[in-house]
């Protein structure tokens, strides 16, 4: 499924958190729940001080969710396994702008593959850094944790960064959330402008994900009034 188009909140289920050996009914258990998006955390123990999985595990996962594949690469070299993932069935690529020196070319490249493309900035990262770029993107991502490990503590500084992110790039592109949210952050990064939000210890953690998300959601609605 392609990322739904901007206006709407979302939440993106982050399978960081999730029991690994049985991706396909962790998954299912979201997309039941209501979830349109999957979003898949790649680590390359490079640009990040941790491992996960790549491509071969996310074909494997395409066999069994037809959920949009939202795959947020925290590798180096995005370019050059691009077309990797794209083979392996996403339907979304971010990449970090810390990991490339033509950001354009890749979104470019993204696109020309058939997916919709999204650049990601750490927390330390000034949002000058995605200026020339933002508005080729479908959706632009915000870390509010350091990238690497799931179940760290929201940064709100970084969140802030959202409100200057949407008045540069305007109502028509998502702008995703990840690090620390739930109940009580999610009304936060909504009131600062963020659509899209990654949840990965918040509901995998939980027994019962659907009510989790719910109330993620629930929570994000507030920031909105
Ligand atoms: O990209 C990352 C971590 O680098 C994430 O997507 C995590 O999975 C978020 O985990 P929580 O903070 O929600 O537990
Ligand atoms: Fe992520």
């Amino acid at each position: 499924m392609k990322l739904p188009p901007a206006g709407t909140i979302e939440i993106a289920p982050s399978v960081l958190s999730s029991d690994f050996a049985n991706l396909a009914s962790e998954t299912r258990v979201i997309d039941e729940a209501g979830s349109k998006i999957v979003h898949l955390d790649i680590m390359d123990g490079h640009f990040v001080p941790n491992i996960t999985f790549g491509a071969p595990i996310i074909k494997w996962l395409r066999k069994y969710s037809d959920l949009c594949f939202d795959a947020h690469l925290m590798i180096s070299e995005p370019d050059r396994y691009a077309e990797d993932f794209k083979n392996a069935g996403c339907d979304h690529i971010t990449f970090h702008i810390e990991t490339v020196d033509d950001p354009a070319g890749l979104i470019n490249r993204i696109h020309d593959m058939g997916m919709s493309a999204g650049v990601c900035i750490k927390p330390k990262t000034p949002v000058s850094s995605i200026e020339k770029v933002a508005k080729m993107c479908e959706m632009i991502l915000v870390m509010t944790v350091e990238p690497g490990f799931g179940g760290q503590s929201f940064m709100d500084d970084a969140a802030r960064k959202c409100i200057d992110i949407r008045k540069m790039a305007g109502p028509d592109i998502r702008i995703e959330v990840d690090g620390g949210i739930d109940v009580g952050t999610a009304c936060k990064v909504a009131s600062y402008g963020a659509d899209t939000l990654v949840a990965g210890s918040a509901v995998f953690n939980r027994p019962d994900r659907a009510a989790a998300m719910k109330a993620i959601l629930d929570d994000a609605a507030k920031g909105l009034d």
